[in-house]
């Protein structure tokens, strides 16, 4: 890790996000609309403060963009100013925020509509669940800048739609549709134009009422389990079923279902 000069410490712009609570649902709105809500370092340091903080109360988080954008990306303006090291500080900073985010303790579900462009897609990247309305359209426009993601892109993208596919979308600049989203594996659901952050709220609220042990297997061990060599992976799983379903909470809600009192599992 650089430290020195380079390192810093950019204030948060509290500004540049609105941040609401509704219910036990934590809203995060990226608040550079005039930018198309292109991540300058005062919102970075915004975001990380707001993943630093999280309530106890709150069981999920929704991050959405004001205004037509998810995200431009990285703000350009400020790249022209960087040096080598304070490159390489910045890209660890971004890895630091979007990590705190893929880390969170409840699930984080990101919102998309409009441009979801270089570090916005991998902002979108760092969330659990992934909400498309149709106007979303993704790239990494990188090549083009005579850049390279900086932002743990190559690490998550390609987890999710392919090495082959995210280096298409580098070396031609090619744009992926929302559609386009859900059949690679991006996104989890498409729905249409200016319902995204509806969606993301409804679905937060519906994660907010699994037993938190459950969220923190699926958050936690499961990409763990899932990277890992078959014999380890399976010990993992085995390991976290036992500690789930010796807790309190799974054994109120097995006998719930057996005594007829909650939900039965329905196609929607
Ligand atoms: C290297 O280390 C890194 C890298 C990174 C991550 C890198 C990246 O994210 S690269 C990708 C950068 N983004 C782009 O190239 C997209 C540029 N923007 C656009 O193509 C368009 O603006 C649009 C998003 C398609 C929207 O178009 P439109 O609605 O027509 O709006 P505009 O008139 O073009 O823009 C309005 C206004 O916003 C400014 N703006 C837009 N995007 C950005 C941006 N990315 N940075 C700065 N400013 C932006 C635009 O200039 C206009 O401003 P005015 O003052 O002229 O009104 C991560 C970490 C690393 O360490």
């Amino acid at each position: 890790m650089l430290t020195g000069n380079a390192s810093a410490a950019t204030l948060a712009d509290s500004s540049t996000l609105v941040v609401e609570t509704v219910g036990s649902v934590l809203t995060i709105g990226l608040n550079r609309p005039a930018k198309r809500n292109a991540l300058n370092d005062g919102l970075m340091a915004a975001l990380k403060d707001c993943f630093t903080d999280i309530p106890d109360d709150i069981r999920a988080v929704v991050i959405h963009g004001i205004g037509d954008h998810f995200s431009a990306g990285l703000d350009l303006s400020e790249l022209r100013e960087r040096d080598a090291t304070e490159g390489l500080v910045h890209s660890q900073t971004w890895h630091r925020v979007f990590d705190k985010i893929q880390y969170c303790r409840v699930p984080v579900i990101a919102a998309l509509k409009g441009a979801v462009i270089g570090g916005g897609l991998e902002l979108a990247c760092a969330a659990h669940i992934r909400v498309a309305e149709s106007s979303a359209y993704y790239a990494l426009p990188e090549g083009s800048r005579g850049i390279f993601v900086g932002g743990g892109g190559s690490v998550r993208l390609p987890r999710l739609i392919g090495v082959a596919r995210m280096a298409d979308m580098m070396l031609t600049g090619r744009v992926y549709s929302a559609a386009d989203g859900v059949v690679h594996g991006f996104s989890q659901y498409l729905i249409e134009d200016g319902s995204a952050y509806d969606k993301a709220l409804e679905l937060g609220n519906r994660v907010a009422q699994n037993a938190p042990l459950t969220n923190f297997a699926v958050l936690q061990a499961l990409p763990m389990i899932a990277e890992a060599n078959p014999q380890t992976g399976l010990l993992m799983e085995s390991l976290m079923a036992t500690v789930a379903q010796s807790d309190q909470e799974a054994k109120n809600r097995i006998r719930a279902f057996l005594d007829h009192k909650t939900a039965k599992v329905k196609p929607t």
